[in-house]
């Protein structure tokens, strides 16, 4: 079948691991402090707040305390996704954070766009940090080339085959019809699962594939060519 769709992985695929890990993780930790000082009353926050468990959304100290360590083992908590989108919105629109994307994503988002095909977004990330990393990116805003978002809040875990299912019928289009690209094997095998064509994308400082693990998957360096 021809492809009409394409779904993006963001750390691991469009951007390095290490941009997330050394510059926006580190980012949101030091905003967090002050973030929670000058907001932990405000009608706006308390959405973010109520995210949390109740162990910890009602004492400051606690709350940052979970914030730490969940962002030391990287969960992919929705609670901590979305205190996070918060916590970088600053850091984008002043100009402190840029998103150095691949060199070959533009041209493909590009390609893809004039081919007719649909470019989603799926990532662990909340669909507002989507929205902020694809708007502040070194090679400009990207937006435009781009269709949709999902998360684990909109779509379900990202190593479940029934999220594939939910993005394909929300935007309209079989499995069948996708191709999904993403470093972690898990989405991978779940993309395929649910019946799309999935890729294992190898950037520089991602995770070495397994012998066994290049032989079952498709596997790119990139998007040129594709
Ligand atoms: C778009 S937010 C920054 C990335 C992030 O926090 C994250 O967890 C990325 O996970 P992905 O599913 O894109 O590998
Ligand atoms: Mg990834």
């Amino acid at each position: 079948m021809p492809t009409k769709a394409v779904l993006l992985d963001i750390e691991g695929t469009v951007c390095s691991i290490s941009f997330v890990h050394d510059v926006l993780f580190p980012y949101a930790l030091t905003a967090l402090p002050s973030y929670l000082s000058e907001h932990w009353n405000s009608p706006d926050f308390q959405p973010y707040r109520n995210a949390f468990p109740a162990e910890v959304r009602d004492d400051k100290v606690k709350l940052e305390a979970y914030v730490r360590e969940l962002t030391e083992l990287d969960k992919k908590e929705p609670c901590l996704k979305q205190l996070q989108g918060l916590l970088w919105r600053t850091g984008y629109t002043t100009g402190a954070i840029k998103a150095p994307i691949y060199e070959d994503v533009l041209p493909a988002l590009q390609r893809w766009r004039a081919e007719g095909k649909k470019v989603v977004i799926y990532s662990s990330g909340s669909i507002a940090a989507q929205r902020l990393l694809f708007t502040h990116t070194t090679s400009g805003d990207l937006t435009p080339h781009l269709s949709a978002y999902h998360d684990p809040v909109t779509s379900g875990p990202k190593t479940l085959s029934s999220s594939y299912t939910h993005i394909a019928a929300a935007e309209g289009v079989v499995p069948e019809e996708w191709v999904f690209y993403s470093d972690n094997v898990r989405e991978v095998e779940a993309a395929t699962e649910a019946g799309m064509r999935a890729v294992v994308v190898v950037r520089p400082g991602n995770r070495e594939l397994s012998e066994e693990e290049r032989g079952r998957w498709g596997v790119v360096g990139g998007f040129d060519g594709l």
